[in-house]
């Protein structure tokens, strides 16, 4: 079912690889804070500038105080849910978690429905209405799914897996591959709630690190990790017998398409699949460009795509704070600190440097950060968002390696210290949504706020705008009377 078109897809592709420029390596950028990061003399600058002149010390701390207060209240007021918010939400048509159906209705088997209302879900989101019946139909069908970030993809693809298998048989039968550690961790984590009731069903992570003897056999049904490892434990390893897999599932797959390395690596598994395995690819945003190029690698898929202006989640409030400098972003950073740390934040930067540096300078001003970037060892990095998860740390200061399908409930607030931008410096628009999408997962309410120094990150915010057809508000920390507004 699934082989021969992909494996051909990818030699047009090859073939045209040069005119594909979005199918390209997007290489680690470089502190490139260069262009963002460089003062730059527009007006609104000149105007803060000058207004800053005229103001004393005092008044400036009074600001600060001001400033602080009322966005403390503004974030506390967006974090505040009614208990049945999410049960508001689940009849209302228009909502991502909209359901008419019952979980009984989706027909899981018993252990699985244990699974899921131990988890404390009540009803399926439409996400998970919707691609369940045709993941779980006989003879199995192909699934290429968009869903706005935190709606319940991983729950969907997850009860899939957990439902196809057979767990008399002890090999894998289900690989489910994701571009990062931390992400492949925190699936595997959904598999064992939900499969809690099910103990026959086992599952064992395909990640760097995981080191197995020569020459075993994996017995367990579900495997779940990053690409190049999996590769490996299907091909160079022979731990997994490819032939026996019945369900591949690509999470964040417009990622692991657009990214050559992944790419190449997901595509070798894929080539050594059986044709009737089921493919199922997941994410929150596909470009157009990728969104083609998977309709050609998945043979007869189902589609379920959004409509653009239905992407962003009007649960999570957009703004924009207007500075000058590198210096005085960090200084409107350490301002809404205390505000920030009322529930948990998450900071983006654009480069590793950029986010070691302002987490050295947070913590130089005495504020306690915990830092995760890309060059950190694995488990570090695993430990990192232990603490964070476990609400040791309150903020996260990171780089687009925690952008996509990280779960933290209580992060209440995301901001872009950088704007994501893509290698031509161009705005990264799936970026953006995935950053703001840590907020606001299921429901609950959440803040992005996205920090502008120059004219030209103004103009990528306007364009983000632009692309989304949503307004991003300047949150003026010094306007009283507007953050009342924006927090009533
Ligand atoms: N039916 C449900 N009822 C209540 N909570 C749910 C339900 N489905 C998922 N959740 C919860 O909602 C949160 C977000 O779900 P999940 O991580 O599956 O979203 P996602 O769509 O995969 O997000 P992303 O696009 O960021 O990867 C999780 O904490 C999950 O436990």
């Amino acid at each position: 079912m699934a082989t021969d078109s992909w494996a051909q897809a990818v030699d047009e592709q090859e073939a045209a690889a040069e005119s594909i420029g979005s199918l390209q390596i997007k290489e680690k950028p470089e502190e490139n804070g260069t262009a963002a990061n460089t003062t730059d003399s527009s007006s609104a600058s000149a105007k803060s500038e000058a207004e800053g002149e005229n103001k004393t010390a005092e008044e400036d701390d009074n600001d600060d105080k001001a400033a602080q207060s009322l966005l403390n209240k503004l974030i506390r007021n967006n974090l505040v849910n009614t208990t049945n918010q999410v049960e508001v939400l689940q009849k209302d048509p228009n909502s991502p978690l909209y359901s008419v159906k019952s979980f009984e209705e989706l027909r899981l088997k018993p252990q699985l429905l244990q699974g899921v209302y131990g988890m404390g879900f009540n009803r399926p989101s439409k996400i998970q209405e919707t691609a369940l019946p045709m993941m779980l139909a006989e003879p199995p069908q192909n699934l290429i799914a968009q869903s706005q970030s935190g709606t319940g993809k991983t729950a969907a693809f997850v009860l899939a897996m957990l439902s196809h298998v057979d767990p008399m048989n002890r090999y894998p039968q289900c690989l489910c591959v994701s571009p990062t550690y931390e992400l492949a961790l925190q699936t595997g984590k959904v598999i064992e709630q939900m499969g809690k009731h099910y103990p026959e069903v086992q599952l064992v992570y395909a990640i760097r690190g995981n080191k197995l003897q020569r020459g075993m056999k994996l017995q367990e049904q579900i495997v779940i990790g990053t690409p190049g490892t999996m590769l490996d434990w299907c091909g160079k390893f022979k731990f997994i017998d490819p032939k026996k897999i019945r369900v591949f599932v690509l999470d964040e797959a417009d990622v692991m398409i657009a990214t050559q390395g992944h790419q190449d690596q997901s595509i070798r598994i894929q080539r050594m699949l059986p044709k009737n395995c089921q493919m199922l690819l997941f994410s929150a945003t596909f470009e157009e460009s990728v969104w083609n190029f998977a309709k050609r690698i998945v043979p007869d898929p189902n589609i379920i795509k959004l409509k653009r202006e239905e992407e962003t989640l009007d649960t999570i409030k957009q703004y924009y704070v207007l500075c000058n400098s590198r210096e005085e972003k960090f200084q409107a950073l350490c301002n809404i600190y205390g505000a920030i740390t009322i529930a948990q934040a998450m900071i983006f930067c654009h480069t590793r440097k950029t986010a070691g540096w302002l987490a050295g300078e947070l913590s130089r001003e005495g504020h306690q950060v915990a830092l995760l970037s890309g060059e950190m060892q694995v488990e570090q990095r695993a430990a990192v968002i232990e603490r964070f998860r476990d609400g040791k740390e309150k903020v996260l200061v990171t780089t687009n390696v925690c952008a996509r399908g990280i779960d933290v409930e209580q992060v209440s607030v995301v901001i872009n210290f950088d704007l994501p931008i893509d290698k031509d410096g161009n705005p990264d628009n799936e970026t953006y949504l995935h950053r703001i999408g840590r907020t606001g997962r299921f429901g609950k309410r959440g803040l992005a706020i996205n920090m502008v120094d120059s004219r030209m990150s103004m103009n990528i915010l306007n364009r983000i705008q632009q692309h989304f057809n949503k307004k991003i508000e300047k949150l003026d920390t010094d306007d009283l009377d507007e953050i009342e507004k924006i927090a009533s």
